[in-house]
């Protein structure tokens, strides 16, 4: 086999505990092989490296899961701030996307990339447009990624809506099991309210048939709640069950506003919420309930949501945005702790894309980031769970790898051009803006 050995450092285990040991990785089979002490791995391998990446002063975990994001909205990052979530949709993001070129989406789709690989993301689940260009980047990148094409139907005619719809379904198809193994689908509408009610009932039984999960906007704002109930006579979570919506494998992004029996029937589903902290702080969408979420048993991950909104994809922020929102919400200062964020970035990001990694242990996904622990603003490490959450950043990564592959070795990004991405990403988007002004 072709042994890569991670050495020297402390591993996150599955339980939350650190422990001085090295890391085996399979690169044939993108697996980790072993974890022990370094005198021992060897042995439990029966070989010696073939290659050593040097984890000394530093912690290695399982690589970040970016659970909800729109990757190439990096391209529209600063470019509309200081609003809520509709108008900032549809005065500003709306008529920006209506100009985007599938090579615009890559070029986004490739800066979201670096930057995600920057920062010790392995995987992501990403609803947008030009889902084949998105795609090819991550293939490239060597990332993992749940991919969806985001269905709307509003303001679109019967033809359009059915279009889109079946865009969406074919896109879950065609693209499921890409970049060998690494991309999953899963049908995408963008919301309970920007989809009209007999395309979600008819996507969502292909979506069935096809054997892909659904992911969708839920419960984000109350301005987005209150027209449901108010013309459905029932909550959100209620109409999603009553769509076929609500399964095991589905995934909603944010979940702010969910009351009491909504948070049971989450549990109940096994519909897992991903979280967006930032997103809901910056347009001031409220405080999801997440340790309820959490007690009640939901599954709970972590997203950016698109860098227009957040403005970074770095999935260390949003672990200590979700701690301190967590406890504002809960008005309890133990709630969400420490432990718990690192664990919805890890393992709970990965059960909710139901993607592998998550977990540092023989058998799992070799999908790892290396945190240097030895920055002044990391120093002493009294607790290193408690400084991933609350004072670590994306640029403390020293090393990423997904799938056996080293994504990134000393800061340099080996998969894409870093300087070439972020040059092309800067052209584009200042293009796509005079088209938009031009427009206008
Ligand atoms: C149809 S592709 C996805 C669509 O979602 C938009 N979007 C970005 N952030 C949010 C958010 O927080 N809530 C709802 N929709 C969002 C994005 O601009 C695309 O149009
Ligand atoms: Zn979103």
């Amino acid at each position: 086999m072709d042994y890569l050995r991670v050495a020297g450092g402390r591993v996150l285990r599955p339980d939350g505990r650190v422990e001085r040991a090295d890391v085996a990785v399979d690169r044939d089979e993108g697996t980790i092989r072993a974890v022990g002490p370094p005198d021992e791995v060897d042995d439990a391998v029966g070989a010696t490296a073939d290659e050593t990446l040097d984890a000394s002063d530093s912690l290695v975990i399982p690589g970040l899961v970016n659970a909800h994001t729109h990757v190439a909205m990096t391209l529209l990052r600063g470019y509309a701030d200081d609003k809520p979530l509709d108008p900032w949709l549809r005065e500003d993001i709306w008529p920006a996307e209506a100009e985007l070129t599938p090579d615009d989406v890559e070029a986004g789709a490739a800066l979201g990339a670096v930057e995600m690989i920057r920062s010790g993301t392995t995987a992501f689940a990403d609803m947008y447009f030009e889902t084949d260009r998105v795609a090819d980047v991550v293939d490239r990148a060597g990332l993992r990624a749940r991919l969806g094409h985001g269905v709307v139907t509003v303001g679109k005619d019967d033809a359009d809506a059915r279009a889109d719809v079946e865009e969406g379904l074919a896109v879950a198809r065609d693209l499921d099991g890409a970049a060998d193994g690494r991309i999953r689908t899963a049908f995408m509408p963008h919301s309970l309210t920007t989809v009209g009610e007999e395309y979600l009932r008819e996507g969502v039984a292909e979506a069935r048939e096809a054997d892909v999960p659904v992911h969708l906007h839920a419960n984000e704002t109350t301005d987005e709640v209150d027209p449901i109930v108010d013309e459905r006579g029932e909550r959100p979570i209620a109409y999603a069950e009553s769509l076929d919506a609500l399964g095991p494998d589905d995934f909603f992004a944010h979940g702010v506003h969910v009351d009491e029996g909504e948070v049971d029937r989450l549990a109940e589903a096994g519909t897992a919420v991903v979280h967006c902290p930032a997103s809901n702080m910056k347009l001031a969408s409220g405080m999801a309930p997440v340790q309820r979420l959490r007690e009640a048993g939901v599954t709970v991950a972590l997203g950016t949501d698109g860098a227009a909104s957040n403005n970074d994809l770095d999935v260390f922020d949003e672990m200590r945005d979700a701690a301190m929102i967590g406890k504002l919400a809960a008005d309890d200062a133990s709630a969400v702790p420490a432990e718990a964020v690192v664990e919805m970035a890890t393992a709970g990001g990965a059960d909710a894309l139901n993607l592998p990694g998550g977990r540092i242990e023989a058998g799992a996904a070799a999908d790892l980031a290396v945190v240097g622990l030895d920055a002044p603003h990391l120093t002493p490490v009294h607790d290193p769970v408690s400084h991933l959450a609350y004072a670590a950043r994306g640029g403390d990564v020293r090393h990423t790898v997904c799938d056996g592959e080293i994504l990134m070795r000393d800061r340099e990004v080996l998969t894409l051009d870093a300087e070439a991405v972020q040059e092309r990403a800067a052209e584009a988007a200042a293009d796509l803006v005079d088209r938009v002004d031009a427009a206008e």
